[in-house]
């Protein structure tokens, strides 16, 4: 039986690229960019014998980030990752596919030339390019949401292992990650992604929770209504659970006011929202 190779693909991945842009009157705008490369084509030779001549290293990879973010700036991150993976598969015969994915570190502005980072939220994309098929995803991760009423968990399956507590108010607590499919890859990328994250933002905490799932579902919903482009919209959120603390041992109230925030484990729900037509 012979062993051949699988698929395979390479490239640098997290290069961290910041670029300031100055304007004429000295006020300063920042891009900080993660920039994750993986290339596949004609590679085979690599793999099976060391023969380098089809190999673009990964080295080069980063500095065409860096060169590219300085020659053509960073319009948005999908724009930035179509114009390298463009690039990766016209300029070189051997490869033939290229992925970009990016994450972007949104800040703040301080002031002219001051910024402060922007809580846990981080705007994703990815870019897939392979041949005349361009592909790209928006998305975020990290919005982290946290309604301290309106939300229950009852009227669930109860079996022999079922310790879990009914309750009619609870912290409901997540930290969203979405994707979605852009359809056209000249598509206004800046505001899909500002009015995708503000419709998520209002869904959570516009919706009375009966359970996280229908919360999901109520932002995804909210997501493609205030977005007429895109058609589907995948959403992960883990339910960052919130514990009451007794505190009538301490000869304190029982009113549920103080928490425990556990991290693990947590309940992760997952769905894609579709628009049917
Ligand atoms: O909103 C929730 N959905 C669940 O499926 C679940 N399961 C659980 O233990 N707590 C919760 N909360």
């Amino acid at each position: 039986m012979a062993i051949v190779l699988g698929p395979n693909r390479y490239g640098k991945a997290e290069t961290r690229v910041v670029r300031v842009t100055r304007a004429a009157d000295g006020t300063h705008a920042l891009t900080d960019l993660n920039v994750s490369v993986a290339l596949s084509g004609d590679l085979t030779d690599t793999h099976l014998t060391g023969d380098n001549a089809h190999v673009l290293p990964t080295d080069t990879q980063k500095n065409t980030v860096y060169a590219f973010a300085k020659q053509h700036g960073i319009a948005s991150p999908e724009a930035f990752g179509l114009l390298l993976a463009r690039h990766f598969t016209s300029s070189q015969e051997t490869i033939t596919g290229a992925r970009v994915d990016l994450e972007e570190y949104p800040w703040n502005r301080l002031g002219p030339h001051s910024f402060s980072r922007e809580g846990s939220l981080v705007r994703t994309a990815s870019v897939e390019v392979s041949g005349s098929a361009e592909t790209v995803f928006g998305g975020l991760t990290g919005l982290t949401l946290l309604n301290s009423t309106d939300s229950e968990f009852a009227g669930f399956i109860r079996d022999d292992y079922t310790t879990l507590a009914e309750t009619s108010d609870r912290i409901l607590a997540t930290a969203v990650d979405a994707r979605w499919r852009f359809p056209a890859v000249d598509a206004d990328f800046d505001a899909v992604f500002a009015a995708a994250r503000d419709a998520l933002i209002d869904a959570f905490t516009g919706t009375y929770s009966y359970s996280l799932q229908q919360t999901l579902f109520a932002m995804g919903k909210a997501v493609l209504e205030a977005c007429p482009d895109l058609s589907e919209v995948r959403l992960r959120l883990p339910n960052k659970h919130h514990f009451v603390v007794d505190c009538t041992p301490f000869g304190l109230d029982s009113a549920p006011e103080v928490f425990h925030a556990d991290d693990r484990p947590y309940g992760l729900i997952e769905g894609t929202v579709v628009r049917d037509d």
